[in-house]
Protein backbone atom coordinates (compact mmCIF):
# COMPACT_ATOMS: atom_id res chain seq x y z
CA UNK A 1 0.00 0.00 0.00
CA UNK A 2 2.42 2.80 1.22
CA UNK A 3 4.72 1.97 -2.32
CA UNK A 4 1.64 2.35 -4.44
CA UNK A 5 1.29 5.28 -2.33
CA UNK A 6 4.63 6.49 -3.28
CA UNK A 7 4.56 5.21 -7.04
CA UNK A 8 1.20 7.57 -7.15
CA UNK A 9 3.41 10.38 -5.38
CA UNK A 10 6.48 9.81 -8.38
CA UNK A 11 3.93 10.11 -11.10
CA UNK A 12 3.81 12.46 -13.59
CA UNK A 13 0.26 13.70 -13.64
CA UNK A 14 -1.94 16.51 -14.64
CA UNK A 15 -4.59 18.51 -12.89
CA UNK A 16 -7.40 20.21 -14.16
CA UNK A 17 -9.78 20.69 -11.37
CA UNK A 18 -8.46 22.86 -8.63
CA UNK A 19 -9.83 26.00 -6.62
CA UNK A 20 -7.55 28.44 -5.78
CA UNK A 21 -9.36 29.00 -2.52
CA UNK A 22 -9.94 25.61 -1.87
CA UNK A 23 -6.80 24.55 -1.90
CA UNK A 24 -4.96 26.58 0.79
CA UNK A 25 -2.79 25.02 3.41
CA UNK A 26 -4.47 23.95 6.64
CA UNK A 27 -1.59 25.97 8.33
CA UNK A 28 -1.45 28.80 6.29
CA UNK A 29 -5.20 29.16 7.33
CA UNK A 30 -4.47 28.76 11.00
CA UNK A 31 -1.70 31.31 10.54
CA UNK A 32 -4.24 34.07 9.01
CA UNK A 33 -6.83 33.15 11.43
CA UNK A 34 -4.70 34.15 14.30
CA UNK A 35 -3.78 37.37 13.18
CA UNK A 36 -7.62 38.07 12.60
CA UNK A 37 -8.21 36.34 15.72
CA UNK A 38 -5.65 38.70 17.48
CA UNK A 39 -7.42 42.07 16.01
CA UNK A 40 -10.28 40.79 17.06
CA UNK A 41 -11.94 40.50 13.78
CA UNK A 42 -13.11 36.44 14.27
CA UNK A 43 -12.61 34.35 17.45
CA UNK A 44 -9.61 32.26 16.76
CA UNK A 45 -10.62 28.84 18.74
CA UNK A 46 -14.03 28.92 16.46
CA UNK A 47 -12.10 28.94 13.40
CA UNK A 48 -9.98 26.84 14.19
CA UNK A 49 -12.21 23.62 15.09
CA UNK A 50 -13.77 24.46 11.45
CA UNK A 51 -10.61 24.26 9.92
CA UNK A 52 -9.53 21.55 11.22
CA UNK A 53 -12.62 19.43 10.54
CA UNK A 54 -13.02 16.34 8.82
CA UNK A 55 -15.78 15.76 6.37
CA UNK A 56 -17.86 18.42 5.39
CA UNK A 57 -21.60 18.53 3.77
CA UNK A 58 -21.81 20.85 0.38
CA UNK A 59 -23.55 23.80 2.84
CA UNK A 60 -20.67 23.40 5.00
CA UNK A 61 -18.40 23.70 2.28
CA UNK A 62 -19.83 26.95 1.07
CA UNK A 63 -20.30 28.62 4.77
CA UNK A 64 -15.94 27.38 4.64
CA UNK A 65 -15.54 29.38 1.57
CA UNK A 66 -17.00 32.21 2.56
CA UNK A 67 -14.32 32.44 5.76
CA UNK A 68 -11.53 31.65 3.47
CA UNK A 69 -12.58 34.62 1.74
CA UNK A 70 -12.27 36.78 4.94
CA UNK A 71 -9.31 35.10 5.62
CA UNK A 72 -7.41 35.42 2.38
CA UNK A 73 -8.64 38.53 1.69
CA UNK A 74 -5.48 40.95 0.54
CA UNK A 75 -3.35 40.88 -2.14
CA UNK A 76 -0.53 40.18 -0.30
CA UNK A 77 -2.84 36.63 0.65
CA UNK A 78 -3.35 36.02 -2.67
CA UNK A 79 -0.30 36.30 -3.77
CA UNK A 80 0.83 34.01 -1.35
CA UNK A 81 -1.86 31.25 -1.09
CA UNK A 82 -1.11 31.08 -5.53
CA UNK A 83 2.66 30.44 -4.46
CA UNK A 84 1.83 28.12 -1.67
CA UNK A 85 -0.55 26.02 -4.31
CA UNK A 86 1.99 26.12 -7.25
CA UNK A 87 4.39 24.51 -4.60
CA UNK A 88 2.56 22.08 -3.85
CA UNK A 89 1.26 20.44 -6.50
CA UNK A 90 4.99 20.72 -7.85
CA UNK A 91 5.75 18.67 -5.12
CA UNK A 92 3.77 15.88 -6.28
CA UNK A 93 5.32 15.73 -9.54
CA UNK A 94 2.28 17.67 -11.13
CA UNK A 95 3.50 19.09 -14.43
CA UNK A 96 0.59 20.74 -15.70
CA UNK A 97 -1.83 22.35 -13.24
CA UNK A 98 -4.68 24.48 -14.24
CA UNK A 99 -5.21 26.56 -11.54
CA UNK A 100 -8.85 28.06 -11.05
CA UNK A 101 -10.57 31.06 -9.17
CA UNK A 102 -13.14 33.55 -8.74
CA UNK A 103 -11.69 37.51 -9.76
CA UNK A 104 -13.19 39.35 -6.56
CA UNK A 105 -14.15 42.43 -6.12
CA UNK A 106 -13.30 43.78 -2.36
CA UNK A 107 -13.73 47.67 -1.97
CA UNK A 108 -13.09 47.44 1.66
CA UNK A 109 -9.38 46.19 0.53
CA UNK A 110 -8.75 48.57 -2.67
CA UNK A 111 -9.55 45.10 -4.50
CA UNK A 112 -10.87 44.64 -7.66
CA UNK A 113 -10.86 41.76 -10.03
CA UNK A 114 -8.23 43.03 -12.42
CA UNK A 115 -6.13 43.76 -8.68
CA UNK A 116 -7.15 40.27 -7.46
CA UNK A 117 -5.75 38.38 -10.94
CA UNK A 118 -2.81 40.44 -10.84
CA UNK A 119 -2.12 39.38 -7.12
CA UNK A 120 -2.38 35.60 -8.89
CA UNK A 121 0.26 36.20 -11.39
CA UNK A 122 2.39 38.09 -8.54
CA UNK A 123 2.03 34.61 -6.45
CA UNK A 124 3.21 32.49 -9.57
CA UNK A 125 6.40 35.05 -10.39
CA UNK A 126 6.88 34.62 -6.39
CA UNK A 127 7.57 30.75 -6.83
CA UNK A 128 10.74 29.30 -6.21
CA UNK A 129 11.32 26.04 -5.33
CA UNK A 130 10.24 24.92 -8.70
CA UNK A 131 10.20 26.57 -12.35
CA UNK A 132 6.90 27.83 -13.37
CA UNK A 133 6.21 28.07 -16.68
CA UNK A 134 2.74 30.08 -17.86
CA UNK A 135 2.84 32.62 -20.42
CA UNK A 136 3.98 30.90 -23.88
CA UNK A 137 7.27 32.75 -23.82
CA UNK A 138 8.29 30.89 -20.56
CA UNK A 139 8.82 28.25 -22.55
CA UNK A 140 12.19 29.94 -23.77
CA UNK A 141 12.86 32.03 -21.31
CA UNK A 142 12.09 30.49 -17.76
CA UNK A 143 13.73 27.33 -17.52
CA UNK A 144 16.43 28.76 -15.30
CA UNK A 145 17.99 25.62 -13.88
CA UNK A 146 17.96 22.43 -15.24
CA UNK A 147 17.98 21.33 -11.77
CA UNK A 148 15.03 22.56 -10.78
CA UNK A 149 11.19 20.51 -11.34
CA UNK A 150 9.26 22.64 -14.10
CA UNK A 151 5.65 22.99 -13.72
CA UNK A 152 3.41 24.72 -16.38
CA UNK A 153 0.12 26.90 -14.90
CA UNK A 154 -2.85 27.92 -16.77
CA UNK A 155 -5.57 29.83 -14.81
CA UNK A 156 -9.59 29.74 -15.14
CA UNK A 157 -11.38 32.41 -14.25
CA UNK A 158 -14.82 31.26 -12.86
CA UNK A 159 -17.65 32.98 -12.31
CA UNK A 160 -19.44 32.41 -8.81
CA UNK A 161 -23.00 31.39 -9.10
CA UNK A 162 -23.71 33.76 -6.85
CA UNK A 163 -23.25 36.93 -9.17
CA UNK A 164 -25.06 39.22 -11.53
CA UNK A 165 -24.82 38.77 -15.56
CA UNK A 166 -23.03 42.04 -15.39
CA UNK A 167 -20.51 40.50 -12.91
CA UNK A 168 -20.24 37.88 -14.81
CA UNK A 169 -19.16 39.56 -18.02
CA UNK A 170 -16.74 41.26 -16.45
CA UNK A 171 -14.72 38.02 -15.44
CA UNK A 172 -14.84 37.16 -19.19
CA UNK A 173 -13.83 40.39 -19.70
CA UNK A 174 -10.41 40.29 -17.93
CA UNK A 175 -10.39 36.55 -18.98
CA UNK A 176 -9.79 38.11 -23.09
CA UNK A 177 -7.52 40.87 -21.52
CA UNK A 178 -5.55 38.23 -19.70
CA UNK A 179 -4.98 35.46 -22.46
CA UNK A 180 -1.25 36.81 -22.80
CA UNK A 181 -1.03 36.08 -19.14
CA UNK A 182 -1.84 32.45 -18.67
CA UNK A 183 -5.83 32.65 -18.51
CA UNK A 184 -7.08 29.86 -21.05
CA UNK A 185 -10.56 29.33 -19.73
CA UNK A 186 -13.84 30.13 -18.04
CA UNK A 187 -15.04 28.06 -14.82
CA UNK A 188 -18.73 28.33 -13.54
CA UNK A 189 -19.26 27.41 -9.86
CA UNK A 190 -20.21 28.41 -6.85
CA UNK A 191 -23.07 26.77 -4.61
CA UNK A 192 -25.08 24.87 -6.99
CA UNK A 193 -28.29 25.48 -5.51
CA UNK A 194 -27.73 29.49 -5.67
CA UNK A 195 -27.83 31.16 -9.29
CA UNK A 196 -30.49 30.62 -12.24
CA UNK A 197 -28.65 29.31 -16.02
CA UNK A 198 -30.36 32.65 -17.66
CA UNK A 199 -28.04 34.85 -15.48
CA UNK A 200 -24.81 33.25 -16.52
CA UNK A 201 -25.84 32.31 -20.26
CA UNK A 202 -24.86 35.25 -21.46
CA UNK A 203 -21.12 35.14 -20.17
CA UNK A 204 -21.00 31.75 -21.15
CA UNK A 205 -21.88 32.36 -25.03
CA UNK A 206 -19.43 35.57 -24.86
CA UNK A 207 -16.72 33.72 -23.84
CA UNK A 208 -17.59 31.19 -26.52
CA UNK A 209 -17.57 33.81 -29.09
CA UNK A 210 -14.06 35.40 -27.64
CA UNK A 211 -12.68 31.68 -28.15
CA UNK A 212 -12.22 30.55 -24.59
CA UNK A 213 -12.83 27.16 -23.58
CA UNK A 214 -15.31 26.40 -20.86
CA UNK A 215 -15.67 23.88 -17.80
CA UNK A 216 -19.07 23.69 -15.96
CA UNK A 217 -19.91 22.47 -12.70
CA UNK A 218 -22.54 20.36 -13.37
CA UNK A 219 -25.37 18.24 -11.86
CA UNK A 220 -23.77 18.63 -8.48
CA UNK A 221 -27.16 18.52 -7.27
CA UNK A 222 -30.15 17.22 -8.84
CA UNK A 223 -31.01 19.56 -11.48
CA UNK A 224 -32.40 18.24 -14.93
CA UNK A 225 -33.30 21.07 -16.77
CA UNK A 226 -30.14 22.93 -16.06
CA UNK A 227 -28.14 19.80 -17.11
CA UNK A 228 -29.83 19.68 -20.35
CA UNK A 229 -29.51 23.25 -20.94
CA UNK A 230 -25.63 23.08 -19.81
CA UNK A 231 -25.53 20.46 -22.15
CA UNK A 232 -26.68 22.25 -24.59
CA UNK A 233 -23.81 25.02 -25.07
CA UNK A 234 -21.41 22.16 -25.71
CA UNK A 235 -18.96 23.26 -22.92
CA UNK A 236 -15.17 21.53 -23.28
CA UNK A 237 -15.21 19.92 -20.22
CA UNK A 238 -17.78 19.19 -17.55
CA UNK A 239 -16.62 18.96 -13.30
CA UNK A 240 -18.44 16.38 -11.19
CA UNK A 241 -21.62 15.45 -13.30
CA UNK A 242 -22.96 13.23 -10.30
CA UNK A 243 -26.45 13.33 -10.66
CA UNK A 244 -26.55 12.77 -14.43
CA UNK A 245 -29.34 10.98 -15.82
CA UNK A 246 -28.78 7.76 -18.22
CA UNK A 247 -30.26 10.26 -21.26
CA UNK A 248 -28.07 13.03 -20.02
CA UNK A 249 -25.55 10.34 -19.77
CA UNK A 250 -25.93 9.39 -23.67
CA UNK A 251 -25.45 12.78 -24.61
CA UNK A 252 -22.18 13.36 -22.51
CA UNK A 253 -20.70 10.42 -24.01
CA UNK A 254 -21.78 10.76 -27.91
CA UNK A 255 -20.29 14.10 -27.50
CA UNK A 256 -17.43 12.78 -25.77
CA UNK A 257 -17.12 15.66 -23.40
CA UNK A 258 -14.42 15.55 -21.14
CA UNK A 259 -15.44 14.75 -16.92
CA UNK A 260 -13.39 16.21 -14.39
CA UNK A 261 -13.60 13.66 -11.67
CA UNK A 262 -13.09 14.43 -7.85
CA UNK A 263 -13.33 11.33 -6.03
CA UNK A 264 -12.90 12.95 -2.43
CA UNK A 265 -14.49 15.55 -3.06
CA UNK A 266 -17.97 13.56 -4.04
CA UNK A 267 -17.50 11.36 -1.36
CA UNK A 268 -16.99 13.76 1.88
CA UNK A 269 -19.73 16.03 0.48
CA UNK A 270 -21.79 12.71 0.33
CA UNK A 271 -22.74 12.97 -3.81
CA UNK A 272 -22.68 9.35 -3.31
CA UNK A 273 -23.40 6.57 -0.53
CA UNK A 274 -19.94 4.75 -1.25
CA UNK A 275 -17.06 5.07 -3.75
CA UNK A 276 -17.83 2.17 -5.44
CA UNK A 277 -20.91 3.61 -7.03
CA UNK A 278 -18.96 6.17 -8.87
CA UNK A 279 -19.25 7.19 -12.28
CA UNK A 280 -15.73 6.92 -12.71
CA UNK A 281 -16.19 3.30 -13.15
CA UNK A 282 -19.20 3.18 -15.96
CA UNK A 283 -16.90 5.87 -17.77
CA UNK A 284 -13.88 4.29 -17.47
CA UNK A 285 -14.50 1.10 -18.16
CA UNK A 286 -16.78 3.06 -21.26
CA UNK A 287 -13.31 4.46 -22.03
CA UNK A 288 -14.89 7.89 -22.31
CA UNK A 289 -12.84 10.88 -21.28
CA UNK A 290 -12.02 11.43 -17.95
CA UNK A 291 -9.25 12.84 -15.51
CA UNK A 292 -8.72 12.98 -11.90
CA UNK A 293 -8.24 16.15 -10.30
CA UNK A 294 -8.68 17.17 -6.37
CA UNK A 295 -11.64 20.28 -6.79
CA UNK A 296 -9.91 21.38 -3.08
CA UNK A 297 -6.99 19.85 -1.80
CA UNK A 298 -6.44 22.27 1.13
CA UNK A 299 -10.91 21.71 1.79
CA UNK A 300 -10.83 18.65 1.50
CA UNK A 301 -7.25 17.63 2.89
CA UNK A 302 -5.88 15.21 -0.06
CA UNK A 303 -3.78 15.33 -2.90
CA UNK A 304 -3.73 14.73 -6.20
CA UNK A 305 -1.47 11.63 -5.91
CA UNK A 306 -3.88 10.40 -3.44
CA UNK A 307 -6.77 11.02 -5.86
CA UNK A 308 -4.77 8.16 -8.12
CA UNK A 309 -4.44 5.99 -5.39
CA UNK A 310 -7.89 6.10 -4.54
CA UNK A 311 -8.94 5.24 -8.08
CA UNK A 312 -6.45 2.49 -8.59
CA UNK A 313 -6.96 0.77 -5.03
CA UNK A 314 -11.06 1.39 -5.47
CA UNK A 315 -11.12 0.13 -9.23
CA UNK A 316 -8.18 -2.05 -9.31
CA UNK A 317 -5.91 -0.19 -11.98
CA UNK A 318 -2.91 -1.01 -12.57
CA UNK A 319 0.57 0.93 -12.68
CA UNK A 320 0.27 0.93 -16.51
CA UNK A 321 -3.21 2.11 -16.37
CA UNK A 322 -2.90 4.58 -13.98
CA UNK A 323 0.29 6.24 -16.52
CA UNK A 324 -2.15 6.10 -19.20
CA UNK A 325 -5.23 7.79 -17.54
CA UNK A 326 -3.22 10.35 -15.96
CA UNK A 327 -1.34 11.05 -19.83
CA UNK A 328 -4.95 10.95 -21.28
CA UNK A 329 -5.60 14.31 -19.88
CA UNK A 330 -3.32 16.03 -22.02
CA UNK A 331 -5.42 15.78 -24.13
CA UNK A 332 -8.08 17.71 -22.67
CA UNK A 333 -6.20 20.89 -21.27
CA UNK A 334 -7.28 24.22 -22.40
CA UNK A 335 -3.55 25.20 -23.43
CA UNK A 336 -1.97 25.09 -27.11
CA UNK A 337 -0.68 22.80 -28.37
CA UNK A 338 2.83 23.89 -27.32
CA UNK A 339 1.99 23.42 -24.06
CA UNK A 340 0.98 20.21 -25.24
CA UNK A 341 3.96 18.78 -26.75
CA UNK A 342 6.44 20.23 -23.77
CA UNK A 343 3.91 18.35 -21.28
CA UNK A 344 4.24 15.26 -23.71
CA UNK A 345 8.47 15.77 -23.09
CA UNK A 346 7.85 15.59 -19.86
CA UNK A 347 5.54 12.61 -19.30
CA UNK A 348 8.43 10.95 -21.31
CA UNK A 349 11.15 11.85 -19.22
CA UNK A 350 9.62 11.44 -16.13
CA UNK A 351 9.10 7.92 -17.28
CA UNK A 352 12.66 7.31 -18.32
CA UNK A 353 13.49 8.48 -14.99
CA UNK A 354 11.70 5.59 -12.95
C1 LIG B 1 -17.08 21.30 -3.39
N1 LIG B 1 -17.50 21.56 -4.73
C2 LIG B 1 -17.58 22.80 -5.30
N2 LIG B 1 -18.70 23.07 -6.03
C3 LIG B 1 -18.89 24.29 -6.56
N3 LIG B 1 -18.02 25.30 -6.44
C4 LIG B 1 -16.91 25.08 -5.73
C5 LIG B 1 -16.63 23.81 -5.15
N4 LIG B 1 -15.44 23.90 -4.54
C6 LIG B 1 -15.00 25.18 -4.73
N5 LIG B 1 -15.90 25.89 -5.43
C7 LIG B 1 -15.84 27.32 -5.83
O1 LIG B 1 -14.51 27.80 -5.66
C8 LIG B 1 -14.47 28.89 -4.73
C9 LIG B 1 -13.19 28.87 -3.94
O2 LIG B 1 -12.09 29.17 -4.77
P1 LIG B 1 -11.82 30.63 -5.38
O3 LIG B 1 -12.30 31.65 -4.38
O4 LIG B 1 -12.56 30.70 -6.67
O5 LIG B 1 -10.33 30.67 -5.56
C10 LIG B 1 -15.73 28.70 -3.89
O6 LIG B 1 -16.16 29.91 -3.29
C11 LIG B 1 -16.73 28.17 -4.92
O7 LIG B 1 -17.28 29.23 -5.67
ZN1 LIG C 1 -14.99 22.39 -8.19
Amino acid sequence: MEEMKEWCRLMPKIELHAHLNGSIRDSTLLELAKVLGEKGVIVFDDVKDVIMKCGRSLPECFQLFDLYHILATDHETVSRITKETIEDFAAENVVYLELRTTPKNNQAKGMTKRSYMKAVIDGLRDVDTVDVSFISSDILINHTSEKKKRIFVRLLLSIDRRETTEAAMETVDLAVEMKDLGVVGIDLSGNPIVGEWKTFLPALMYAKDKGLPITLHCGEVPNPEEIQAMLDICPERLGHACFLQDEEWQRVKSSRIPVEICLTSNLQTERLTSIDYHHFDDLYKAKHPVVICTDDRGLFSTTLSNEYYLAASTFGLAKGQMIELARSAIDFVFADDGVKKNIRELFEASERAY
